[in-house]
């Protein structure tokens, strides 16, 4: 236990009761959920020092827009300066130094998200692009990003008409072999790049995507180009472009997103990334798949490092918002019976709407913990020139994976902070809750990296190829092993709940095998409508779109809570004996919460009988009851500390209505008279 003195204990107050009813550590369970000591260590040092530097201390009225940019902008350079990121650790293995940039990332992210995604977009987005889209040429733009960090970028390729379909994108980047450089040219408003973080004011680079044409006027379709934008020295735009900032948005506002048209405007020929394509000096296009498993590791690093950041950020969202909900919970009472008021945790209805949320907190950060190790693990392989067993169908899985994941978490998260704001009344719509500012930040991850929607349509294309091969009696290719259980389909579609006890449903066994069901079923429900349309006479295109509603877009779903429930099984599995009886309870929490809400295709597919919908209904309010005395300490380890937290509702010291006070008593200017007060009074004449 020595070992976890770095996290400072909680005070003693009216948590206590709660506290004490728990049948396991908080801090053990805080680090079981890290995964990792030295990161958990890192995240304390970071919060820590980030606390006692005024430049980073919280607002109590949100400052202008405009001030916004500019704090988060000396609160980037000062991180810079402190150095998280150690040059032994910047020196370890890929997979090291990823964890440790992934950590520094989720500890900033949880005090402001806006600072948190302009160092992702602006220095590591940008320095790992470099290291797998371009080559030895393009390392002295990696060094001054990471290294120096002389460059802040930014990523372009949103265009005002077209954002999910890169396709029809048409900035175009046409090569000029007489001065051996490309010339960048937006034709008009409609493909000027927008929305591109750290563009409104501050970048000195972008990484433009735009459409390749050679002199013989052909399009090559869209590359990464390293393209200057500012002047370092004075943060002047360069001529032959316009930029602007995009203005007011409705969260994250310290992040400059801005729009820019190119008129002509030339870059070297070498700021072509080049790894898998380049053009000669003459002009000739050239393909150079020499080595064909760095490639495609090199394609899986850009599809999925952001997405998996952004799951990592949102199992932060959830954590701080689940834990204000429940501090208040625990310590907000009303109603009861003869004048004995009820603590809100008491009630059942209180505890189903709240639960349920932590259990999922809990379930997605065991299951991103795990899943990114085995992510790093085939990445740094394949970079390093190791061979990986199937790495293209590797490839193709993770790229489902995260494409249902990220939909599945962020949306979860989106619900658990409003249900959260909701949980707390109306001192919840209090800025000082900080559950607004959790909420409005988090929205645009549903959004950005590839709208959820349209990822989930990704994520359903290989489930389905999965399941044709399947009917076909052909291999499954999951080396991931997601899917693998495809190939006993006939003996999964024959099964059917059987349960007569409550006892039953809440195991693991349970929970994960009426899953697999599940997910034959809405395969085979998914499939059959899209060969009907097909044999219908529609296109492949309009059979895919006569397929989403109630079928591919709830199989992802589905998918994408499958993995979180096997990941975090194989991670509870390891876990210390004393913790595992909270983990399997907040485990078969989230299994049949989330079961719940599938309750329709449950009964539509034959599975369920008239029994179902009660004894699982049941066993979630049985479980809501029986985590009722470990809940408190449960946000304990999922929050950060106080500072971070920021909420005058959810302080670790359950003082309620004592932090309720200072924060009223101590806002600017809370008890005097209106500045305005001679416009608005009768005038005297
Ligand atoms: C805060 C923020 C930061 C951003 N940062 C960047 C950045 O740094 N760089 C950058 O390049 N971009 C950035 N973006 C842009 C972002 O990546 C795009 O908004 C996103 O890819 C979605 O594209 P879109 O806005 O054009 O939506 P559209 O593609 O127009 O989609 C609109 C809606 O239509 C739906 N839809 C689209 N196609 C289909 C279909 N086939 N079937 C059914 N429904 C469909 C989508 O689900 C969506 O709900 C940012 C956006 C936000 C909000």
């Amino acid at each position: 236990m020595e070992e976890l003195n770095f996290i400072p204990n909680l005070a003693s107050g009216p948590l206590d009761v709660y506290r004490n009813s728990a049948s396991f550590n908080w801090k053990q369970l805080k680090l079981a959920l890290e995964g990792d000591i030295e990161l958990l260590r890192l995240k304390y040092k970071i919060w820590k020092t980030l606390e006692e530097d005024p430049l980073f201390a919280h607002h109590v009225v949100t400052p202008p827009v405009e001030e916004l940019k500019r704090i988060t902008q000396l609160q980037l350079k000062k991180i810079n300066e402190y150095k998280f990121l150690t040059n032994a650790m910047f020196n370890a293995s890929y997979g090291k130094r990823t964890r440790v940039i992934m950590t520094i990332n989720e500890a900033v992210q949880s005090l402001n998200p806006s600072v948190s995604v302009k160092m992702a977009i602006g220095i590591y987005l940008f320095s790992n692009a470099l290291l797998s889209l371009g080559t030895e040429r393009h390392l002295k733009f990696y060094e001054a990003t990471i290294k120096d960090r002389k460059i802040l970028a930014s990523f372009s390729l949103t265009e005002i008409a077209h954002g999910s379909d890169v396709r029809l994108m048409r900035t175009t980047a046409t090569y000029d072999p007489r001065r051996k450089e490309f010339v960048i040219h937006t034709p008009d408003f409609e493909a000027a790049k927008c929305w591109v973080g750290n563009l409104g004011r501050t970048c000195t680079h972008t990484l433009l995507f735009a459409q390749l044409i050679t002199p013989d006027g052909t399009n090559h379709g869209l590359h990464g180009f390293v393209v200057p934008i500012r002047d370092p020295a004075t943060l002047e735009t360069y001529p032959g472009l316009i930029v602007g900032d995009m203005g007011e948005k409705i969260g994250v506002n310290g992040i400059d997103n801005g729009f820019i048209m190119f008129n002509q405007y030339r870059i070297p020929r070498e700021n072509l990334l080049n790894r898998t394509a380049d053009v000669t000096e003459e002009g000739v296009y050239e393909s150079s798949f020499s080595e064909p498993s760095r490639i495609l590791g090199a394609a899986l690093e850009n599809l999925s490092a952001g997405r998996i950041g952004i799951m990592q950020e949102s199992c932060h969202s959830i954590s701080s918002a689940v834990a204000i909900a429940v501090r208040y919970a625990a310590t907000r009472t009303q109603f009861g019976e003869r004048d004995n008021e009820v603590p809100l945790i008491e009630y059942e209805l209180h505890q189903w709407r709240l639960f349920g949320y932590v259990s999922a907190a809990v379930v997605f950060k065991l299951y991103i913990e795990n899943f990114t190790r085995t992510y790093l693990s085939i990445v740094e392989k394949s970079n390093s020139g190791i061979r990986v067993d199937n790495l293209s169908e590797a490839v193709s899985e993770i790229h489902a994976m995260v494409s249902s994941s990220k939909p599945t978490l962020s949306w979860c998260v989106l619900e658990a902070a409003q249900q959260c704001r909701e949980a707390c009344g109306g001192h919840g719509y209090l800025k000082c809750a900080n559950l607004g500012d959790i909420r409005s930040n988090h929205e645009p991850t549903v959004t950005y990296e590839g709208d959820n929607n349209v990822l989930s349509q990704q994520a359903s294309n290989w489930l389905v190829r999965q399941y044709e091969a399947a009917l076909s009696n052909r291999a499954v290719d999951s080396p991931l092993r997601t899917v693998h259980f495809l190939d006993h389909l006939p003996s999964i579609a024959k099964s059917t709940f059987s349960c007569t006890d409550t006892r039953q449903l809440k195991t693991p066994e349970f929970i994960i095998s009426t899953y697999k069901w599940l997910l034959c079923w809405l395969l085979k429900y998914t499939y059959e409508k899209h060969e009907a349309e097909i044999s219908s006479g529609r296109t492949k295109v309009q059979a895919k779109s006569k397929t989403q509603v109630y079928r591919a877009k709830t199989l992802t779903r589905v998918y994408g809570e499958y993995l979180a429930l096997t990941f975090s099984l194989q991670s509870i599995e390891k876990k210390d004996s004393e913790l595992q009886p909270v983990l399997y309870k907040l485990f078969c929490l989230y299994g049949l919460w989330s079961l719940d809400k599938h309750l329709v295709e449950l009964y539509q597919g034959g599975f369920a009988n008239k029994e179902t919908a009660k004894l699982l209904r049941d066993a979630v309010l049985e479980l809501c009851a029986d985590l009722k005395g470990e809940i408190v300490s449960v946000v304990d380890a999922l929050a950060p500390t106080d500072f971070v937290l920021n909420s005058a509702l959810g302080k670790s010291d359950g003082k309620l209505y004592q932090n309720l006070q200072k924060a009223f008593f101590s806002h600017p200017g809370v008890f005097e008279r209106a500045r305005w007060w001679r416009d608005v009074v009768p005038s005297k004449l």
